[in-house]
């Protein structure tokens, strides 16, 4: 088995939260939270996730324009190919701990693209120079050589030779993408990492660039590491995919399996928001409410459960699943003060209707989703219980008697790796039992 290109395990970025006149360290935002995969060659993975879950860092920590907290990337192109491991485990090809000179040829062979290609490019400089500064900064000194080099990629990238010293002001956007696509290739790399590449641009022009991608790749034996929030954008690129919310990798697997059978939740909400015209690939109806939490105080076990349509409902209980998830929003609002019984009344009494403690229990049960009974007695005694020491004005105690009540193992225990078929694996507690991955060696 060939190696692959690169090699991502267990890579950590932490910003830390600093606070006070001393600039204490009181914290961190754990961006990017121990994820690992890897890309062959010639192949292309994404990266996908809403806006928050870490795929810049992700990215930037790759290629080191970030320094990572932890991990190991190692990348076997430019010349490096077949390095073994040293005698103390430490790998010859781990980018996180190149020197500059090293950091140097690396990026020689790793090139990034950027979501926004207008802000790419310096309006001073010809878009010929632009394309070629690269080559002069790694020492190629004879311009006409350059010129050549650069007028060809040009007319690779579908402009013209001719376009050499125009500047930028004088391109569309899609046009300013395929320059910078120009400028990613002029060293001839082995794996280009592309930030959102086309979501800055029109729909209609998102495909020609997309097409771009997929031919170059072709011409130029590339490997991708392809970024982007949108999936229908992902099954045109990518040959396999990985799903990120909150800093991890929660599902990843070939694009085609992804899309037919999705086992994580987050990648069927993610999939849900897509219109397809094929029935196959549709999970409609799931609508992903709120945005990603704050990667400074992730939610405790499974960091999706505060969002989860499929969140785990305790042993013996079986309850509508929409009153359960209704019921977890209900404590986590009550927990954290956001249930203010007096803008209630003060809504009732607005809308005619007069506030009477069963009125705002109604009202309430609307606003979380929660049905007029829920169908497992205990539960609702919590849900009637904790309105009722609101009533009270006794917010704490609601909260303390909600947390005892209504608990989900999915808040309780990190979910393991389970492998689903080669190549497929998701960490959702609902597969729990079945074959677990083989445990990643970067986790020990
Ligand atoms: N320098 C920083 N200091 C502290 N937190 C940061 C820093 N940079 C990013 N973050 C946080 O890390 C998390 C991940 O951000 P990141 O930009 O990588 O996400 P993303 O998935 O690429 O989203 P987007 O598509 O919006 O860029 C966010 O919560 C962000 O606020």
């Amino acid at each position: 088995m060939t190696e692959p290109l690169l090699s991502v395990r267990d890579l950590k970025k932490h910003y830390p939260i600093r606070k006070g006149i001393f600039n204490r360290q009181v914290g961190a935002a754990r961006a990017v939270d121990g994820i690992s995969f890897d890309i062959e060659r010639g192949e292309t993975l994404g990266l996908v996730g809403e806006s928050g879950c870490g795929k810049s860092t992700a990215a930037s920590s790759v290629i080191r324009l970030e320094e990572p907290t932890a991990g190991e990337v190692v990348f076997n192109g430019n010349g490096r190919e077949n390095a073994t491991r040293n005698a103390d485990g430490t790998h010859p090809n781990d980018v996180t701990a190149f020197d500059d000179e090293e950091l140097k040829a690396f990026r020689r062979g790793a090139q990034m693209v950027f979501q926004d290609p207008s802000s790419s490019f310096d309006p001073r400089m010809s878009i010929g120079n632009a394309v070629g500064e690269l080559l002069k900064i790694h020492g190629m000194s004879d311009r006409y050589r350059r010129r050549a080099i650069v007028e060809d990629l040009l007319e690779r990238v579908g402009l013209s030779g001719n376009d050499f010293d125009r500047y930028p002001h004088e391109f569309s956007g899609g046009q300013k993408q395929r320059i910078a696509l120009a400028r990613a290739l002029v060293l001839n790399p082995d794996l280009i990492i592309a930030d959102e590449p086309v979501s800055a641009l029109d729909v209609s022009i998102q495909a020609e660039i997309l097409s771009l991608i997929d031919d170059l790749q072709e011409e130029f034996g590339l490997s991708l590491l392809f970024i982007s929030h949108d999936m229908s954008v992902i099954r045109q690129i990518c040959d396999r995919v990985a799903v990120m919310y909150l800093g991890e990798i929660v599902e990843i697997g070939p694009v085609g399996e992804i899309f037919t059978d999705p086992q994580h939740p987050y990648t069927e909400a993610l999939l849900s928001s897509i219109p397809t015209p094929d029935p196959r690939a549709s999970v409609g109806g799931i609508e992903l409410k709120g945005t990603v939490p704050s990667p400074t105080n992730p939610p405790s076990g499974c960091r999706f459960h505060t969002r989860c349509h499929r969140v785990i409902q305790p042993e013996g209980v079986d309850v509508d699943q929409d009153d359960w998830r209704g019921l977890l929003n209900f404590r986590e609002s009550v927990a954290t003060g956001r249930v203010d019984i007096e803008q209630v009344r003060e809504s009732l009494t607005a809308g005619g209707e007069e506030p009477t403690d069963r009125a705002i229990q109604a009202e309430l049960r609307e606003e979380f989703d929660i049905g007029d009974s829920i169908g497992d007695e205990d539960l609702e005694e919590a849900f009637t219980e904790s309105v009722r020491l609101l009533l009270d004005g006794n917010a704490e105690r609601a909260g303390q008697f909600l947390e005892e009540r209504v608990t989900t193992p999915c808040a309780q225990t990190v979910p393991e790796r389970t492998v689903h078929s080669p190549d497929h694996e998701s960490a959702c507690l609902r597969h729990e039992g079945r074959a677990s991955a083989e445990p990643n060696p970067a986790d020990d």
